[in-house]
């Protein structure tokens, strides 16, 4: 089933085109791994679905409907930004964070969701305190406290320690695959992208691949093109 049908999306800021007739769709259960250098315009797409830009031409469907005539996708939707970064003293705590996301107030919804990211211990604790990996694991849980259909993240692990990573992706994978929440995932890291996705869109403006993943790292001439690319990738793992 096709959750997300996005058809001849054309974006432009004051004339300068950031999207242009860029076409795919996204199956129920997909994880779908997002590359192209910046600039590419992965944040441009990410903000059209979301509701954030309306003056684009083209159509973007959720769950069937034109995002134009109903928000309502917006409920089944949790989205996790581009790394925020929280001053030492930011006065919230890691549940009141979390808890920002519901219309009323529910402890049960928000400690079930830092459970999903292994911060229920945590949920006192200053988010200034935290390290940025586990900062960005709250900022999954605050996506996910309303139970999401589809989770969509902005290049999430950008200045984030490797271990914190591994633990970032291994969260991710389980959500995809226990709890059939269908993944839009943004990256640099075209290692993470072939551990992890079963599809994958590369992106520069216009959409030059989209597919299951096997097909794209057998492309030899598209992984050149994505791996020479100011997105300086590392492609050892991949060359047997
Ligand atoms: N508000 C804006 N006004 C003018 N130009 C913009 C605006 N937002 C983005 N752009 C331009 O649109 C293009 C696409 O930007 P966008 O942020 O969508 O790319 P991106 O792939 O997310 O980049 P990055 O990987 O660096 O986050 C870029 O050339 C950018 O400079």
């Amino acid at each position: 089933m096709k959750l997300v049908e996005i058809d001849n999306l054309t974006v432009s800021y004051e004339g300068v085109s950031a999207l242009h007739n860029v076409t795919f769709s996204v199956e129920e259960k997909d994880f779908l791994g997002i590359i192209g250098p910046n600039g590419a315009g992965k944040t441009t797409l990410f903000s059209c679905m979301l509701g954030l830009i309306t003056n684009y031409q083209g159509t973007i469907k959720f769950f069937g409907k034109d995002i134009r005539k109903s928000v309502q996708h917006l409920k089944k939707i949790g989205y996790v930004p581009q790394k925020p970064v929280f001053e030492k003293n930011f006065p919230a705590t890691v549940e009141e964070i979390v808890g920002m996301s519901l219309d009323t107030d529910d402890t049960d919804k928000v400690s079930k969701s830092l459970q999903k990211v292994w911060l229920h211990e945590l949920g006192k604790r200053r988010i200034g305190d935290l390290s940025g990996g586990q900062q960005q694991r709250v900022f999954i849980a605050k996506a996910l406290v309303n139970d999401p259909q589809i989770l969509i993240l902005d290049e999430p692990v950008t200045g984030i320690d490797s271990q914190s990573m591994d633990f970032f992706y291994h969260i991710l994978t389980d959500l995809n695959k226990k709890e059939g929440i269908t993944i839009i995932w943004s990256s640099h890291d075209l290692d993470a992208v072939a551990r992890l996705a079963t599809k994958v869109a590369c992106l520069n403006r216009t959409l030059a691949f989209h597919g299951v993943s096997e097909e794209f790292f057998h492309n030899a001439d598209l992984l050149k093109m994505y791996s020479e690319s100011s997105m300086q990738l590392h492609m050892h793992k991949h060359e047997d």
